[in-house]
């Protein structure tokens, strides 16, 4: 997996604001609205506990402040632990936390010990940008593009599949493409016959995987991609509506689905 960097995560509160009001103009909800419809839930301030955990490349820097940070933007009592790992869990508990935020280099979790609902922020990621690509008040169609089919991708392309969307998608990983079409009924975007698409989710961890022949003028460009996966100029060009956050967009669809 591709791991966040201390340089992505800086000064996230701005970061955070920036994408919600992107998100506003695209779908005319904001993040919180947009969660709420996706899961049917609110926050009432439940304790939020987040443990750092050294395991692996170990801890990264502002990872926990960015969490303690986007957990309060979305309405969450949180604190991070002074310990991390074990002891960190084990003081979370001690301190009232009813859900734990924790990652290692592999997985990222919500778990919320009071009802025993658990999130993984790959597949919660997906959902939620492809949620927010589906509701573009200014779609010319019911076609959309997927770049990138893998543990992010997938699960955004099947919630955009079950939204009754024309889902076109590619990977260079032919394994994942089939698996795409096989089990959702993607259809492969021919790269030597492109069209031009007014609403792109893109899930890849390469910068400029989208083609200027995809690019229709102010389309929608969801993605959690780091880095991002089109060009300022490309973006300017085209006026693309660009929807992209390294980490508490994808995080606040994983604590509104263990609530
Ligand atoms: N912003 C956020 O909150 C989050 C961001 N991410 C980021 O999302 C990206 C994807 O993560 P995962 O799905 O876990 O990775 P993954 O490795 O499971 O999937 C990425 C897929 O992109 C494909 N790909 C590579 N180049 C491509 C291209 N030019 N066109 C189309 N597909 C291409 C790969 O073949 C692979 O199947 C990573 O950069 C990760 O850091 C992940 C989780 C949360
Ligand atoms: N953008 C959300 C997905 C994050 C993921 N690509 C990642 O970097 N995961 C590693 C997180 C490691 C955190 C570390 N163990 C700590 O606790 O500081």
């Amino acid at each position: 997996m591709a791991l966040l960097t201390p340089n992505d995560l800086i000064n996230i509160n701005r970061q955070l604001q920036e994408a919600d009001s992107v998100v506003q103009k695209v779908t005319g909800l904001d993040i919180k609205d947009v969660c709420q419809a996706l899961y049917g839930t609110s926050p009432l301030s439940e304790k939020v506990g987040i443990v750092p955990v050294t395991s692996g490349n170990g801890i990264i820097g502002n990872f926990s402040a960015s969490l303690h940070a986007i957990t309060q933007y979305f309405g969450f009592d949180s604190f991070v632990t002074d310990m991390p790992d074990v002891s960190g869990y084990y003081e979370a508990v001690q301190n009232g936390a009813e859900i734990i935020l924790m990652a290692d280099d592999h997985t990222f979790l919500a778990h919320n010990i009071k009802n025993g609902k658990m999130a993984n922020n790959q597949p919660c990621t997906g959902v939620i940008y492809a949620e927010i690509a589906s509701r573009y008040l200014k779609a010319d169609s019911k076609d959309v593009l997927v770049m990138g089919l893998g543990k992010v991708g997938f699960p955004g392309a099947a919630q955009l599949v079950q939204k009754g969307f024309r889902v076109y998608g590619y990977d260079p990983d032919a394994r994942l493409l089939k698996r795409a079409v096989s089990d959702l009924g993607v259809i492969p975007l021919d790269p030597a016959n492109p069209k031009k698409f007014s609403t792109i989710f893109e899930a890849t961890p390469c910068a400029n995987t989208i083609p200027e022949a995809v690019l229709s003028e102010n389309c929608v460009l969801s993605t959690p991609g780091i880095p991002c996966a089109i060009s300022e100029e490309l973006r300017k060009k085209y006026d693309v509506q660009l929807v992209a956050e390294p980490l508490g967009i994808g995080t606040a669809s994983m604590l509104y689905s263990v609530l």
